[in-house]
C-alpha cells in the first residue's frame, strides 16, 4: 500500500488542527503518544478480545475499523513529528493472539516514545498493520476508512470540537 498520500493528508490535518488551537510552536509528541495508547484501548474494547468474563459479542467490523483508523491517524502523526515515513512492504503475518498483538503494539509505542528512531517507528507501524491483519482488514478497507475519518476530523474542527 502506498502510504504517501495518507502521510500528506495527515500532515495537512495536523497543521489545520495546530493552527486552529494556536499550537504551532508547541511540541505535541508526548500527547500524540498518549492519544495512540488511548485509541488502542478503545479499539481493544470494541473487539472485547480480552473480556473473558463477558458473553457479549464484539462490535461489528465497521465499528472496529473506525476505531482502527483513529489509531492510523496518530501513528502517521507520530512519524511526521520526527520527519519519518513508512515504506510499504510485505508484512509478515503475526502468529500472536489478538490480545498479545495489542500488547505488542503498546510496547512498540512506548519504546518509540522513549527512543524515537526511524527503526523503532517502522516497528511500531508494522505491529499496528499486523494487528489490522488479525482484525481482518485489507489495505483498501484501511485507506477508505482513513479518508472518511480524515474528512470527519475537519468537520469536527469546523464545528468547534
Ligand atoms: O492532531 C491531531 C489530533 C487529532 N487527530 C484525530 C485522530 C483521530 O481520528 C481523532 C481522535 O479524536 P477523539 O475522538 O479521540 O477526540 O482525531 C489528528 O488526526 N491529529
Amino acid at each position: 500500500m502506498d502510504w504517501t498520500s495518507l502521510f500528506t493528508m495527515q500532515k495537512n490535518l495536523d497543521k489545520y488542527i495546530e493552527t486552529n488551537h494556536d499550537l504551532t510552536t508547541r511540541n505535541t509528541f508526548r500527547e500524540r503518544c498518549l492519544a495512540l495508547l488511548v485509541e488502542l484501548g478503545e479499539l481493544a474494547n470494541e473487539t472485547r478480545c480480552f473480556k473473558f468474563w463477558s458473553k457479549k459479542p464484539r462490535s461489528e467490523k465497521k465499528v472496529i475499523l473506525e476505531e482502527y483508523v483513529d489509531g492510523i491517524h496518530f501513528i502517521l502523526s507520530l512519524g511526521l513529528e520526527k520527519n519519518y515515513y513508512y515504506e510499504s512492504k510485505d508484512i509478515e503475518q503475526s502468529s500472536l493472539s489478538e490480545t498479545e498483538q495489542f500488547m505488542l503494539v503498546y510496547e512498540k509505542c512506548l519504546h518509540y516514545k522513549n527512543d524515537p528512531t526511524q527503526q523503532l517507528y517502522n516497528e511500531l507501524f508494522t505491529s499496528f498493520l499486523q494487528l489490522g491483519q488479525i482484525l481482518g482488514f485489507d489495505e483498501e478497507d484501511i485507506q477508505l476508512a482513513y479518508r472518511k475519518k480524515n474528512e470527519i476530523n475537519y468537520e469536527r474542527q469546523n464545528q468547534g470540537y
